[in-house]
């Protein structure tokens, strides 16, 4: 409500007449009447409906007749130009209850002094509004039956959308020409739902009306009236208080819209698109309108700006973001991994503390199924922020992240622009799951060339699809990105982002992890809260054991939900059979292999004899996976060639050529021959096989097993099959750090290793990760050089260990 309205207000007393709030209309009025009621301070005066409907044009107002409320209106215009008769156009503001008359000039002119009631829609519900708009809608549908102008109507389908619900109802009133007795009720009416049920009540008794009227001529009478009635509403402008709305709107409805391009201006407006997308789509929206609804182009345009009328241009999730909270949400989804949650809550900090920062995309690098994506869930469930997981695996088309130029057919936005359509929020949180396994190098372009500007905070703000071809601002999107492994993520893309490792789990974090986690939400997802099933602990690690060979626990919760099934199956079998009693809600080991069938893996275990030549080495695949990995190796007569067998990728070639390179040239110094000049392999050929011939292998970690294999052969010195090693080498014989560390140890020790041979620099790595179970149960060796690892692995006395042990210079 306007707030100037003075409290007191010259009076214009309305015979046969009620104005109603926001109703625009004209009266006649005498040239002595128009100059008092025009010559005040503010354009306002209160018209007050005549109770007993009749004025007496000639004497003064009779004051006991005056109803007790008004309706206050603006004065837009006079109109003189009529000689003895000025036309004023007045607009209803609100209504007002009249509390006291008095004469200002003792000329027949009152004043009025008031109390205004504003309109207020908050003490409407949700209900009563539906309730209106499907009267409305019933009362349109009519009208078009009968044959009132379906652009006027439109028109008024558009004000019950977009104005003050009361307005419209007024309308409604003024439309159907209720009797006065009516408009009086709602005049004086201050309670808005009294008020609409009383409107409801009007519209439908009207179309009772108009479905009895019995013959046709009355008919045709009627409608005429209505149709008339219409177009003169719209003449006198009475429905035009929505025009001066609409020129606070972006985009206006034309006359000839039809219902789809309604819709579309009125999306277009609520969207609230920044100046220069309204210009662009202004363009589109004219260009659409001119086109036949049939053409592809058409099809094409209406896409295009139904996504411009979706996309999220101010709309934003309310954030209060609470660090405590965070952390509880953390640790209620999530066991163990405080480094993660340690790291993620003081990311969540940054943002708590500096609104606008602009933190690095946070990556989360590990094996399947520790919990990458469900963290990046956890993170926009504690922020209050909606969540989005786009896989971006296989993705190798430019486009899908930039979308296609509208010239195509079936043209369409990237996954981005996309995403922020369904979130309808400028701040959501993005997954962008599996970014190692874009690929690259087609000849679609680059799509992780696109994604650098999605992810650079500098240039995110004006990112540009190529569909929208307008740029849209993205630094709003809080990005968390997961991968496998680094090594294929490009360089670029990587350089912008935060790698946070996650690593597999021991079989202890599993047991918890299952029992805390995965079991009670299989136990709720299959329906079994109300049995009170039960998997003790040693039937999970029995589980986890001989079924899986996972660092995440994707398979053991999928495990977790055969035995749910199983359990649900067996008791309704039971119920039926009425033997409830014979149902076990504990599971045992021994049910296992009934539930789970055989069990799929052997356990990798030590070799029970030594042999030389033979040694175990510790292998890590890229899926996070340790074991241990047998390395043997044989000679035959020959002429020095080295033969290996066993699917060995290039690398792991490469360090079998080295290692036999460093033997042949210390092989004197290892007393292996009794020149120095002698060729160790000169009637030899040596051969090298890893079994699991199946199983490709690869990279340089198996270094110091390959030497200690060939020393072992020529000299006849055994490794104990309890002993294992892994380390990369140089051809001067240092041995180098290598990767996988924890899950190498962990999975030897399950193996029954004893002691294990580790580069030295990665002594951090076993004091850091390796949980202190496994630490106790094994002996390490930290070797610098191939000579400590020798000493330390081959078993010999002390009498034949060589003297002449090269140390390498320190200068
Ligand atoms: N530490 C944990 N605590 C509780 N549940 C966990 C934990 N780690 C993983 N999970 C559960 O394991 C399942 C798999 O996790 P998720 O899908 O997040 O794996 P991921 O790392 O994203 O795998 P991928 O790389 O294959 O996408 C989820 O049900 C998740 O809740």
């Amino acid at each position: 409500m306007n707030q100037n309205i003075p409290f007191s207000l010259p009076i214009l007393p309305l015979a046969e007449y009620v104005l109603l709030p926001s109703i625009v209309t004209t009266f006649m009025v005498y040239p002595s009447e128009a100059d008092y009621l025009t010559n005040q301070t503010s354009d306002y005066v209160i018209c007050v409906p005549l109770a007993d409907k009749k004025r007496n044009k000639t004497h003064a107002t009779d004051l006991s007749q005056l109803f007790h409320y008004g309706c206050v209106a603006k004065v837009i215009e006079c109109d003189r130009t009529l000689p003895d008769i000025c036309v004023l156009k007045v607009e209803g503001v609100c209504r007002s209850r009249i509390r006291d008359v008095s004469s200002s000039d003792g000329g027949g002119q009152y004043k009025a002094l008031l109390e205004h009631y504003p309109d207020q829609v908050k003490d409407l519900c949700l209900q009563d509004q539906m309730n209106f708009q499907t009267v409305v809608a019933k009362f349109i549908e009519k009208m078009k039956y009968i044959g009132v102008s379906i652009s006027v109507l439109n028109e008024l389908g558009l004000l019950v959308d977009r104005c003050h619900i009361s307005h419209v109802a007024n309308l409604m009133l003024c439309i159907m020409d209720s009797p006065f007795c009516d408009k009086l009720r709602v005049l004086e009416q201050s309670d808005t739902k009294q008020r609409l049920t009383q409107v409801n009540d009007a519209v439908n008794r009207y179309l009772k009306m108009i479905n009895v009227t019995s013959t046709n001529n009355q008919n045709e009478m009627l409608f005429d009236s209505i149709r008339r009635k219409f177009y003169l509403l719209q003449e006198v402008n009475s429905i035009s208080y929505h025009q001066q709305e609409e020129q606070n709107y972006q985009f206006k409805s034309l006359g000839q819209d039809d219902e789809e391009i309604l819709d579309l201006v009125r999306k277009l407006n609520q969207a609230k698109l920044p100046e220069y997308a309204v210009t662009a789509v202004k363009r589109d929206l004219n260009r659409l309108r001119k086109l036949p609804e049939s053409s592809s182009d058409s099809a094409v345009l209406r896409i295009y700006i139904e996504y411009m009328a979706d996309l999220p241009w101010q709309n934003m999730s309310a954030t209060e973001l609470n660090i405590s909270s965070a952390k509880q949400q953390l640790d209620a989804d999530h066991f163990g991994i405080h480094h993660v949650k340690k790291r993620i809550l003081e990311y969540l900090s940054v943002l708590k503390v500096k609104k606008d920062a602009k933190p690095p995309i946070i990556c989360f690098v590990g094996p399947p199924g520790v919990g990458k994506t469900t963290l990046g869930m956890s993170i926009a469930t504690a922020l209050k922020r909606k969540f989005h997981r786009m896989s971006l695996g296989g993705v190798r088309d430019e486009a899908e992240i930039r979308g296609h130029r509208r010239t195509y057919v079936g043209a369409l936005p990237g996954l981005f622009i996309h995403g922020m359509r369904q979130c309808g929020v400028q701040n959501p949180v993005f997954l962008l799951d599996e970014i190692d396994k874009l690929v690259q190098g087609t000849n679609q372009g680059d799509p992780s060339a696109a994604l650098l500007e999605v992810l650079d905070p500098a240039q995110n703000s004006t990112f540009t699809d190529h569909f929208l071809n307008l740029p849209y601002d993205l630094s709003q999107v809080l990005f968390i990105a997961t991968a496998n492994s680094v090594d294929t993520i490009p360089k670029p893309l990587l350089d912008r982002m935060e790698v946070i490792q996650l690593d597999g789990y021991t079989f202890n974090e599993k047991l918890h992890i299952t029992q805390t986690h995965l079991l009670p939400k299989q136990i709720k997802a299959h329906g079994l809260c109300f049995l009170d099933l039960g998997i003790p602990d040693q039937v999970v690690m029995h589980v986890a054991e001989k079924y899986t060979r996972e660092s995440g626990v994707r398979g053991l919760e999928r495990l977790m939900a055969n035995i749910c099934r199983y359990k649900c199956c067996e008791y309704t079998n039971l119920e039926e059979a009425g033997n409830l009693e014979r149902f076990k809600r504990l599971v045992d080991v021994d049910d296992i292999q009934g539930i789970l069938g055989s069990e799929p893996f052997e356990d990798d275990m030590v070799e029970s004899e030594d042999m030389p030549g033979v040694i175990t080495g510790l292998a890590y695949s890229g899926s996070g996976n340790g074991g241990i990995m047998f390395v043997e190796a044989s000679k035959m007569p020959g002429s020095g060639n080295l033969h290996l067998t066993g699917s060995l990728g290039d690398v792991i070639q490469e360090s079998a050529k080295l290692a036999l390179s460093w033997v042949k040239s210390n092989a004197f110094t290892l007393k292996l021959t009794s020149h120095s000049k002698e060729n160790l392999v000169q009637h030899d050929d040596i051969h090298i096989h890893f079994p699991s011939g199946a199983i490709s292998k690869n990279g340089p970690s198996a270094g110091v097993t390959l030497v200690c294999a060939i020393v072992s052969l020529y000299s006849g010195y055994h490794v104990s099959p309890t002993t294992a090693m892994t380390g990369e080498i140089s051809l001067r014989g240092r041995v180098l750090p290598v990767g996988g560390i924890k899950e190498k140890v962990v999975s030897a020790h399950r193996a029954g290793i004893r002691k294990i041979i580790l580069p030295f620099r990665n002594r951090k790595d076993v004091e850091e990760d390796v949980p202190d179970k496994v630490k106790n149960d094994i002996q390490f060796v930290f070797a610098k050089s191939i000579w400590d690892v020798l000493e330390a692995a081959l078993i010999m006395n002390t009498s034949d260990k060589w003297s002449h042990r090269i140390y390498e210079s320190r200068l």
